[in-house]
């Protein structure tokens, strides 16, 4: 049983706790709403708490909002609502509509699109109306949810017969400008987390300084694509601007679940005197420090069909810079080292400066050390 279900059980049944907890001021808030049993908490549970999307199988139904504060590269919370509460339209209870919605970034709306989704569409259709008045900054990020095992083509409809409903409706009511994004996604593949990567990024402040950062590092080295992942999540928080590659993000994010599952498994390893004379010794007669490319984390893997290596380097304890290189690059790989290098302080640099004061220190405590034994050689 995950802590989420522990919670639950816990928990009970319970009346709401909308009030944003002292903690939590300043972060930004997703919000996860739409019908019962649409799939909130399993998105919720998978893409933050890493359960196994069979397992969702087991959640029980959310009685109370349940809060989870994340704290990563950019400490966020989020909010998974319970599908039976209609929060403008309680008979039983007032909501303080400022403490749910006054610091949300963006409110993630699931539909359930392996069921009669026209109820879920006119309850989004209200809620935002109902946010426009007060709260037109928020983004409205529309997840059909449970598109594994539809086909392509109805995948394809149900998005437009959503959109052009929300939209109609919406320009009934004279409604024109409403921020609103629709993501395909389902919890058995990739999608949601591409989906939650997307939104995260429209929080990211500066973001176009990092999609620069990375599309010169893609020119200078020649790279296909990079990303900058957050490991716990594989949630990559920017790309270069190279088109996007569903296979390539794929691949990267898979690279990064293996290098986390060894570190898990295996743990620290400080290297022993002995060993270390030996590896110091010749055919290679430097220091340890100076034969590794990097002397934070590195990894690198050669995919044998495409013979592409895929480069990884943490960047702190939540981010990872992981890149494809061309074929044939990996001869050049102390050049490439040397700017990989400078792009990792650059983005150091980055998040230091975008960091509230008190999460500055906690990063420099990195994943260094367990990630230390899967070296490269430069
Ligand atoms: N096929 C499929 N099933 C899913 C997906 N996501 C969630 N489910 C299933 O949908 C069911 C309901 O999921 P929940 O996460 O409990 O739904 P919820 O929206 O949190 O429901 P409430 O707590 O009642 O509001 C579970 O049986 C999940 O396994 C998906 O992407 N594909």
């Amino acid at each position: 049983m995950d802590n989420r279900q522990r919670q639950q059980k816990k928990d009970g049944v319970k009346a709401p706790e909308p009030t944003a907890t002292p903690l939590a001021k300043g972060k930004p808030r997703l919000l996860l709403m739409g019908q019962r049993r649409s799939g909130k908490s399993s998105i919720s549970s998978v893409v933050f708490h890493k359960l196994p999307p069979n397992e969702t199988l087991y959640l029980e139904s959310t009685a109370r909002i349940q809060k989870d504060s994340l704290n990563s590269f950019m400490d966020f919370q989020v909010w998974d609502f319970p599908g039976q509460i209609d929060i403008f339209d309680n008979p039983n209870f007032t909501f303080d509509m400022d403490a749910i919605f006054g610091e949300v970034g963006a409110l993630i709306w699931v539909i359930d699109a392996q069921d009669d989704y026209l109820e879920a569409v006119s309850k989004l259709n209200a809620t935002i109306l109902h946010l426009q008045r007060s709260y037109p900054h928020i983004l409205i990020e529309v997840f059909i949810h449970k598109v594994d095992g539809l086909s392509d083509d109805y995948k394809l409809d149900i998005q437009r017969d959503v959109t052009i409903r929300i939209q109609d409706e919406l320009s009934d009511q004279g409604v024109e400008n409403a921020s609103i994004s629709f993501y395909l996604t389902s919890i058995y593949n990739h999608s949601i987390f591409e989906a939650f990567s997307k939104v995260i990024q429209k929080l990211i402040p500066r973001l176009g300084q990092l999609e620069a950062l990375l599309t010169s590092l893609c020119r200078t080295c020649r790279f296909d694509k990079a990303y900058l992942f957050d490991v716990n999540t594989k949630i990559y928080i920017a790309t270069d601007s190279s088109p996007e590659d569903v296979a390539s993000y794929e691949i990267c994010s898979d690279y990064v679940d293996v290098i986390i599952d060894f570190t898990e498994v295996y743990g620290s390893w400080q290297r022993s005197p002995g060993w270390r004379a030996k590896l110091e010794q010749p055919p290679w007669p430097k220091r340890l420090e100076d034969q590794i490319g990097c002397d934070l984390a590195e990894s690198g893997m050669i995919l044998s069909d495409a013979q592409r290596p895929i480069i990884l380097r943490e960047v702190d304890r939540f981010l990872a810079l992981v890149a494809i290189m061309h074929e044939g690059s990996y001869d050049k790989m102390p050049l490439i080292n040397m700017n990989v290098d400078e792009v990792v302080k650059g983005l150091t640099e980055f998040f230091e400066i975008t960091k509230p004061k008190e999460t500055r220190v906690a990063g420099k405590d990195s994943i260094q050390g367990q990630m230390e034994q899967l070296a490269l050689g430069s």
